[in-house]
């Protein structure tokens, strides 16, 4: 059994090399989407790769580099494709996706007055407990550190993947997904600077051998080339392209 991944995006929020952080998680027929930010209709057309390939979508916080990208989904799946997917999300969060970031532009719109179900259907995420997402694929979603009070989730597949969202450098978070038994870490990274709101590649580097081997680097600044061959055990995700993890 195994899932692949398609990187949509590798990017930090105003990087504008690598598109948005943002990813595609293949198992069997079903296509699950994390997160889609501003970047990602522009960087799905790129890939030549259809909307409706997408079966699900989830969500990790409700920064733009994670979901503004989501009214364009919503509305050619709606409307072009009728198709409805499903939504996973924090819930929490359902309420403030749609007031705060979409109800602006789709709630009034060509089918009359339009609610988030209307687009989606909608399973709300406890943090900590498993949901089966299609057969042979489950997540979970963890609460990271991120802005603080800021409501911000990793997630993890089949107990084996662990993706980081966005998270300040969060040792006890690492250690909990390696418990857990998780063999691959997709983790964010932000290459210079100070970690106040992402974790930095200074700290990464302070994870033991046996860790680095298991981490991948992604939602990095346009710098990232410069920084081949100087972190560590710990390599680069690069964007379109594919990754097999056997989960
Ligand atoms: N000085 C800043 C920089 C960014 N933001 C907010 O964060 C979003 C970017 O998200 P990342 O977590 O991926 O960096 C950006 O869209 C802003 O909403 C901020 O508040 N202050
Ligand atoms: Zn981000
Ligand atoms: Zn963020």
């Amino acid at each position: 059994m195994s899932i692949k991944i398609r990187m949509i995006g590798t990017g930090s929020a105003f990087a504008k090399k690598y598109f948005n952080n943002n990813a595609l998680v293949t198992s069997g027929d079903y296509t699950l989407l994390i997160d889609f930010g501003i970047t990602g209709p522009l960087s799905m057309y790129q890939m030549n790769m259809p909307l409706d390939r997408i079966d699900g979508v989830v969500v990790t916080h409700l920064h733009a580099d994670h979901i503004g990208g989501l009214e364009e989904l919503m509305l050619r799946l709606r409307f072009d494709y009728k198709k409805k997917p499903t939504l996973f999300i924090e819930e929490h969060l359902v309420q403030p996706l749609w007031d705060y970031s979409l109800r602006g532009g789709l709630e009034f719109g060509a089918g009359g007055t339009q609610k988030l179900d209307d687009f989606f259907h909608i399973i709300p995420l406890t943090a900590r407990k498993p949901q089966e997402v299609a057969p042979g694929l489950r997540l979970e979603i963890w609460p990271t550190r991120h802005f603080p009070d800021m409501p911000s989730y990793a997630i993890i597949l089949n107990d084996k993947l662990f993706y980081s969202g966005d998270t300040v450098f969060d040792p006890n978070l690492i250690g909990s997904a390696l418990e857990r038994g998780c063999d691959y870490i997709l983790h964010e990274c932000q290459l210079e600077g100070q970690g106040l709101f992402h974790a930095t590649l200074a700290e990464l580097l302070t994870l033991p051998e046996d860790v680095q081997r298991k981490v991948r680097l992604m939602h990095y600044g346009d710098h990232m080339e410069q920084y081949i061959g100087h972190t560590g055990l710990m390599t680069f995700l690069h964007q379109h392209e594919t990754y097999e993890f056997p989960i």
